[in-house]
């Protein structure tokens, strides 16, 4: 591939508006963007979805920084890659640190599409021209906001809504939404913050017709899970808990969830996410793409993959102006009738604002591999 140096940079995003749930506020991204240069000038774009802090996973920006500097790119720098997926066989060796693994995959997944000068959506097989979009609806103070925020969404054309709950902010809280939206296509998702001990709340959600329950239990469980799945009629969708694909068929295999979230960072990057995606295809099981609050750049790797036949659900794929009040990418992500279009142009086919991101870059090392 040709592959001459890989650049990282530290940059600041101030969000449009706070996002909470059961483990926090964000306000801002505070997140890496990789970039994989070749001896042509051609550059391909990857983004690190991890959060500030390890409240979501173990990994957190700052270890991201770290395991790429210390060891994804020194591994890289004994490489000749031919491929993309070579970059997964080449870090197989690391244990974890997926996220850190996938800003990486990612940037020379799109440096490959744009060599071949094909969209990225392509490359990894997707055959969909439009993808359905959902949102995903942060915990609001009060009921009432909540409901206003659900309006909002439903007027914007989202095709599923997304709630986030946490104790104390759930059975009443939904049992009010479904009395104000009683047809739409509405779920949960409670980021890990319950046991089986609220097996009951569950059994009374599960009155609400909900499309799923995403995450209930905890981050590391596909045990428990198991028990409570065995208790409801709602599906249950694992986020957190799965890291690869043998994960996603040992959680389908023991009937921990019915539904499975992809995203490519937990999954440790593009070739990982695939073999879910054909896991839950070739299985019958629904998968959708995850969001983490990403910019265009991983929003992008968002769409492309998406594009997929096996994301038989709309995804977290909101456009940009829901998130940034300006995005690093041109054009911008938009949505039309609740659908995102998915781009024809070489790589992830939006432009990376170049200047945006060198402004925005508080720190940024590069590696030279020849
Ligand atoms: O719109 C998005 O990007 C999805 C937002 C979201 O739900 C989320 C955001 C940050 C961390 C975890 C999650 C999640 O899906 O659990
Ligand atoms: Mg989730």
């Amino acid at each position: 591939m040709n592959l001459t140096s890989v650049t990282v940079r530290r940059l600041t995003i101030e969000m449009l508006t706070p996002f909470t749930t059961s483990f926090g506020t964000q306000t801002h991204r505070d997140l890496l963007i990789v970039e994989a240069h070749d001896d042509a000038g051609t550059v391909g774009y990857g983004e690190c979805v991890a959060g500030a802090e390890p409240t979501y996973s173990e990994e957190a920006t700052s270890t991201c920084a770290v395991a790429l500097a210390e060891y994804v790119l020194p591994r890289l720098q004994q490489a000749d890659l031919q491929h993309p997926r070579d970059v997964s066989t080449l870090l197989h060796p690391i244990k974890r640190n997926n996220m850190a693994k996938a800003a990486l995959e990612g940037a020379v997944w799109d440096l490959w599409a744009k060599q071949q000068d094909i969209p990225l959506a392509q490359a990894l097989g997707g055959t969909k021209e439009r993808i359905e979009v959902g949102l995903s609806i942060g915990i609001k103070p009060t009921d009432a906001e909540l409901i206003e925020a659900v309006g909002d969404a439903v007027d914007a054309g989202y095709r599923r809504i997304k709630i986030k709950i946490a104790p104390g902010r759930d059975l009443e809280m939904m049992r009010a939404v479904r009395r104000e939206f009683p047809d739409q296509m509405i779920m949960v998702d409670a980021n890990s913050a319950y046991s089986l001990q609220d097996a009951e709340l569950f059994t009374a959600l599960d009155e609400l017709d909900l499309m799923m329950i995403e995450q209930p239990l905890a981050h590391d469980d596909i045990v428990d899970h198991r028990h409570l799945q065995a208790q409801l009629r709602t599906p249950i969708c694992l986020d957190e808990s799965i890291h690869s694909v043998d994960d996603a068929r040992k959680a389908l295999e023991l009937r921990s969830g019915r539904i499975i979230n992809i995203k490519i960072g937990r999954l440790g990057g593009l070739a990982e996410s695939l073999k879910v995606e054909q896991l839950c295809r070739e299985s019958g099981v629904d998968t959708w793409c995850g969001g983490m609050l990403e910019t265009g750049i991983g929003r992008a790797h968002n769409v492309a993959i998406a594009s997929l036949a096996g994301f038989t659900l709309p995804g977290d794929t909101a456009p940009s102006a829901r998130y940034w009040s300006e995005d690093l990418i041109s054009p911008e992500v938009t949505m039309h009738d609740g659908q995102i279009q998915v781009p024809t142009g070489p790589g992830l086919g939006y432009e990376v604002k170049t200047s945006m991101l060198e402004a925005l870059t508080n720190h940024e090392f590069t590696v030279a591999l020849r």
